[in-house]
Protein backbone atom coordinates (compact mmCIF):
# COMPACT_ATOMS: atom_id res chain seq x y z
CA UNK A 1 0.00 0.00 0.00
CA UNK A 2 0.98 3.56 -0.29
CA UNK A 3 0.46 6.36 2.15
CA UNK A 4 -3.22 7.25 0.91
CA UNK A 5 -4.13 3.99 -1.56
CA UNK A 6 -4.66 1.31 0.69
CA UNK A 7 -4.15 -1.39 -2.13
CA UNK A 8 -1.76 -3.71 -3.07
CA UNK A 9 0.39 -4.05 -6.20
CA UNK A 10 -1.84 -5.17 -8.72
CA UNK A 11 -5.08 -4.61 -7.77
CA UNK A 12 -5.46 -1.36 -9.16
CA UNK A 13 -5.61 -1.20 -13.32
CA UNK A 14 -3.49 0.68 -15.57
CA UNK A 15 -6.40 2.57 -16.90
CA UNK A 16 -8.08 4.96 -13.71
CA UNK A 17 -10.79 7.29 -13.72
CA UNK A 18 -10.78 10.07 -11.14
CA UNK A 19 -13.66 11.93 -9.80
CA UNK A 20 -12.88 14.62 -7.01
CA UNK A 21 -16.42 12.89 -5.19
CA UNK A 22 -15.99 9.60 -3.07
CA UNK A 23 -19.59 9.44 -3.97
CA UNK A 24 -19.15 9.33 -7.05
CA UNK A 25 -16.06 7.24 -7.25
CA UNK A 26 -18.83 4.89 -5.35
CA UNK A 27 -22.02 5.80 -8.31
CA UNK A 28 -19.29 4.61 -10.90
CA UNK A 29 -18.16 1.22 -9.52
CA UNK A 30 -21.87 0.22 -8.95
CA UNK A 31 -23.02 1.19 -12.28
CA UNK A 32 -20.81 0.98 -15.01
CA UNK A 33 -18.27 -1.65 -13.74
CA UNK A 34 -18.45 -5.36 -13.65
CA UNK A 35 -17.60 -7.14 -10.24
CA UNK A 36 -16.25 -4.39 -8.83
CA UNK A 37 -14.39 -4.21 -5.47
CA UNK A 38 -13.14 -1.72 -3.31
CA UNK A 39 -9.63 -1.29 -2.61
CA UNK A 40 -9.45 1.56 -1.02
CA UNK A 41 -11.19 3.19 2.24
CA UNK A 42 -8.09 5.51 3.56
CA UNK A 43 -9.91 9.14 4.31
CA UNK A 44 -12.90 7.73 2.93
CA UNK A 45 -11.44 8.71 -0.61
CA UNK A 46 -12.92 5.76 -1.87
CA UNK A 47 -10.87 3.55 -4.95
CA UNK A 48 -12.32 0.67 -6.65
CA UNK A 49 -11.40 -2.05 -9.43
CA UNK A 50 -13.90 -3.72 -11.77
CA UNK A 51 -14.10 -4.73 -15.09
CA UNK A 52 -15.87 -2.68 -18.10
CA UNK A 53 -16.29 -4.61 -21.32
CA UNK A 54 -14.20 -7.38 -19.69
CA UNK A 55 -11.19 -4.46 -19.72
CA UNK A 56 -9.85 -3.66 -15.83
CA UNK A 57 -10.55 -0.75 -15.38
CA UNK A 58 -10.29 1.21 -11.62
CA UNK A 59 -11.91 4.43 -10.67
CA UNK A 60 -10.10 6.84 -7.32
CA UNK A 61 -11.65 9.58 -5.74
CA UNK A 62 -8.71 12.35 -5.38
CA UNK A 63 -10.24 14.69 -2.99
CA UNK A 64 -10.78 18.43 -4.39
CA UNK A 65 -8.12 20.80 -4.95
CA UNK A 66 -4.39 20.83 -6.78
CA UNK A 67 -2.80 19.42 -3.14
CA UNK A 68 -5.39 16.63 -2.99
CA UNK A 69 -5.38 15.30 -6.62
CA UNK A 70 -1.36 15.19 -6.64
CA UNK A 71 -1.42 13.32 -4.04
CA UNK A 72 -3.62 10.31 -5.60
CA UNK A 73 -1.77 11.21 -8.84
CA UNK A 74 1.79 10.81 -7.87
CA UNK A 75 1.13 7.35 -5.41
CA UNK A 76 -1.11 5.83 -8.53
CA UNK A 77 1.62 6.47 -10.98
CA UNK A 78 4.82 5.65 -9.01
CA UNK A 79 3.65 3.08 -6.70
CA UNK A 80 0.87 1.69 -9.11
CA UNK A 81 2.44 2.11 -12.05
CA UNK A 82 -0.72 3.72 -13.61
CA UNK A 83 -0.47 4.72 -17.13
CA UNK A 84 -3.64 6.57 -18.39
CA UNK A 85 -5.51 8.97 -16.21
CA UNK A 86 -8.68 10.34 -16.63
CA UNK A 87 -10.65 12.86 -14.80
CA UNK A 88 -14.28 12.95 -14.29
CA UNK A 89 -15.34 16.42 -12.79
CA UNK A 90 -17.65 18.86 -12.32
CA UNK A 91 -16.79 22.82 -13.77
CA UNK A 92 -18.48 25.65 -13.78
CA UNK A 93 -19.26 26.96 -17.28
CA UNK A 94 -17.69 30.42 -18.29
CA UNK A 95 -18.16 31.14 -21.91
CA UNK A 96 -21.90 31.81 -23.58
CA UNK A 97 -22.24 28.86 -25.80
CA UNK A 98 -21.31 26.90 -22.31
CA UNK A 99 -24.76 25.58 -20.55
CA UNK A 100 -25.21 23.46 -17.52
CA UNK A 101 -24.62 19.65 -18.43
CA UNK A 102 -22.35 20.81 -21.39
CA UNK A 103 -19.07 18.28 -21.31
CA UNK A 104 -15.86 19.83 -21.55
CA UNK A 105 -13.07 18.50 -22.96
CA UNK A 106 -9.76 19.91 -21.23
CA UNK A 107 -7.54 20.44 -23.69
CA UNK A 108 -4.90 22.50 -21.87
CA UNK A 109 -5.20 23.81 -18.36
CA UNK A 110 -4.27 27.49 -17.51
CA UNK A 111 -3.74 27.76 -13.68
CA UNK A 112 -3.59 30.77 -10.87
CA UNK A 113 -1.69 27.99 -9.06
CA UNK A 114 2.04 28.60 -8.18
CA UNK A 115 2.05 24.38 -8.81
CA UNK A 116 3.69 25.08 -12.69
CA UNK A 117 6.24 27.67 -10.93
CA UNK A 118 7.17 26.11 -8.31
CA UNK A 119 7.88 23.17 -10.72
CA UNK A 120 10.22 25.14 -13.48
CA UNK A 121 11.14 28.09 -11.33
CA UNK A 122 9.77 31.68 -13.15
CA UNK A 123 11.87 31.61 -16.34
CA UNK A 124 9.19 28.80 -17.96
CA UNK A 125 4.80 28.82 -17.93
CA UNK A 126 4.62 25.53 -19.20
CA UNK A 127 1.50 24.82 -20.47
CA UNK A 128 -0.06 21.52 -19.52
CA UNK A 129 -1.72 19.61 -22.04
CA UNK A 130 -4.05 16.76 -22.53
CA UNK A 131 -2.92 13.83 -24.31
CA UNK A 132 -4.19 14.00 -27.89
CA UNK A 133 -5.69 10.48 -28.82
CA UNK A 134 -7.23 10.56 -25.59
CA UNK A 135 -9.02 13.65 -26.46
CA UNK A 136 -9.37 13.41 -29.71
CA UNK A 137 -11.75 10.12 -29.44
CA UNK A 138 -13.72 11.83 -26.60
CA UNK A 139 -14.36 14.46 -28.93
CA UNK A 140 -15.24 11.83 -31.98
CA UNK A 141 -17.06 9.46 -29.17
CA UNK A 142 -18.88 12.63 -28.09
CA UNK A 143 -20.19 13.79 -31.33
CA UNK A 144 -21.30 10.32 -32.50
CA UNK A 145 -23.33 10.28 -29.13
CA UNK A 146 -25.05 13.48 -29.70
CA UNK A 147 -23.81 15.22 -26.32
CA UNK A 148 -23.69 19.17 -26.77
CA UNK A 149 -19.76 18.75 -26.17
CA UNK A 150 -16.41 21.72 -26.42
CA UNK A 151 -13.19 21.36 -26.28
CA UNK A 152 -10.58 23.48 -25.25
CA UNK A 153 -8.69 26.08 -22.18
CA UNK A 154 -9.81 25.23 -18.90
CA UNK A 155 -8.72 27.38 -15.58
CA UNK A 156 -7.74 25.03 -13.12
CA UNK A 157 -7.80 27.79 -9.84
CA UNK A 158 -7.25 27.30 -6.24
CA UNK A 159 -10.05 28.88 -4.69
CA UNK A 160 -13.97 27.85 -5.42
CA UNK A 161 -14.82 30.89 -3.72
CA UNK A 162 -12.77 33.80 -5.78
CA UNK A 163 -13.76 37.09 -6.15
CA UNK A 164 -10.94 38.29 -7.25
CA UNK A 165 -11.30 36.44 -10.80
CA UNK A 166 -11.63 38.53 -13.76
CA UNK A 167 -14.23 35.90 -15.68
CA UNK A 168 -14.60 38.23 -18.23
CA UNK A 169 -10.79 38.29 -18.75
CA UNK A 170 -11.12 34.55 -19.24
CA UNK A 171 -13.90 34.25 -21.67
CA UNK A 172 -12.16 37.11 -23.87
CA UNK A 173 -9.28 34.73 -24.12
CA UNK A 174 -11.62 31.67 -24.92
CA UNK A 175 -11.25 29.63 -21.30
CA UNK A 176 -14.40 27.25 -20.92
CA UNK A 177 -14.98 26.47 -17.78
CA UNK A 178 -13.12 26.31 -14.19
CA UNK A 179 -12.70 23.63 -12.17
CA UNK A 180 -9.67 23.03 -9.43
CA UNK A 181 -7.74 19.57 -10.28
CA UNK A 182 -6.98 19.40 -14.33
CA UNK A 183 -3.65 21.31 -14.00
CA UNK A 184 -1.98 19.26 -11.79
CA UNK A 185 -2.76 15.49 -13.62
CA UNK A 186 -1.46 17.09 -16.88
CA UNK A 187 1.57 18.53 -15.08
CA UNK A 188 2.12 14.90 -13.63
CA UNK A 189 1.48 13.09 -16.69
CA UNK A 190 3.87 15.01 -18.32
CA UNK A 191 6.55 14.53 -15.80
CA UNK A 192 5.80 10.98 -15.44
CA UNK A 193 5.38 10.26 -19.46
CA UNK A 194 1.34 9.13 -18.67
CA UNK A 195 -1.40 9.69 -20.64
CA UNK A 196 -4.40 11.96 -19.26
CA UNK A 197 -7.28 13.40 -20.06
CA UNK A 198 -9.87 15.92 -18.25
CA UNK A 199 -13.50 15.12 -18.99
CA UNK A 200 -15.57 17.90 -17.33
CA UNK A 201 -19.66 18.18 -16.83
CA UNK A 202 -20.70 21.65 -16.40
CA UNK A 203 -22.47 21.49 -12.98
CA UNK A 204 -23.20 25.24 -13.00
CA UNK A 205 -22.88 28.44 -14.93
CA UNK A 206 -20.72 31.38 -13.37
CA UNK A 207 -22.63 34.05 -15.46
CA UNK A 208 -25.90 33.32 -15.50
CA UNK A 209 -25.97 31.52 -12.04
CA UNK A 210 -27.79 28.54 -13.41
CA UNK A 211 -27.55 25.19 -11.12
CA UNK A 212 -27.44 21.40 -11.05
CA UNK A 213 -28.63 20.16 -7.82
CA UNK A 214 -26.26 17.82 -5.57
CA UNK A 215 -28.08 14.75 -6.11
CA UNK A 216 -27.89 15.71 -9.75
CA UNK A 217 -24.20 16.23 -9.43
CA UNK A 218 -23.77 12.95 -7.79
CA UNK A 219 -25.54 10.94 -10.09
CA UNK A 220 -26.22 12.56 -13.68
CA UNK A 221 -22.88 12.44 -15.17
CA UNK A 222 -23.11 9.39 -17.45
CA UNK A 223 -22.71 10.69 -20.86
CA UNK A 224 -19.00 11.65 -19.39
CA UNK A 225 -18.38 8.73 -17.63
CA UNK A 226 -19.19 6.24 -20.80
CA UNK A 227 -17.10 8.75 -22.63
CA UNK A 228 -13.88 8.15 -19.88
CA UNK A 229 -14.81 4.64 -19.72
CA UNK A 230 -14.44 4.24 -23.28
CA UNK A 231 -11.58 6.30 -24.58
CA UNK A 232 -8.28 4.37 -24.10
O1 LIG B 1 -16.65 17.45 -9.04
P1 LIG B 1 -15.17 17.41 -8.78
O2 LIG B 1 -14.52 16.32 -9.54
O3 LIG B 1 -14.83 17.36 -7.30
O4 LIG B 1 -14.58 18.79 -9.35
C1 LIG B 1 -14.99 20.09 -9.01
O5 LIG B 1 -15.83 20.15 -7.87
C2 LIG B 1 -15.07 20.57 -6.71
C3 LIG B 1 -15.64 21.87 -6.20
O6 LIG B 1 -16.98 21.73 -5.88
C4 LIG B 1 -13.62 20.71 -7.19
O7 LIG B 1 -12.96 19.52 -6.92
C5 LIG B 1 -13.82 20.98 -8.66
O8 LIG B 1 -12.70 20.73 -9.49
O1 LIG C 1 -14.37 24.32 -9.39
C1 LIG C 1 -15.56 24.38 -9.72
C2 LIG C 1 -16.34 23.23 -9.98
C3 LIG C 1 -17.63 23.36 -10.33
N1 LIG C 1 -18.16 24.60 -10.41
C4 LIG C 1 -17.43 25.70 -10.17
O2 LIG C 1 -17.94 26.81 -10.26
N2 LIG C 1 -16.16 25.57 -9.83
Amino acid sequence: MSTHIGANKGDIAEKVLLPGDPLRAKYIAENFLMDAHRYNEIRNCYGYTGLYRGEKVSVQATGMGIPSISIYVNELIQEYNVQTLIRVGTAGGLGPDIKVRDIVLGQASSTDSSIVTNTFGPGINFAPIADYRLLSQAAELAEKDGIRWHVGNVLGEDRFYNDEMDRQKLIDYGVLATEMETPALYLLAAKFHRRALSILTVSNHLITGEETTAEERQTSFNDMINLALQVN
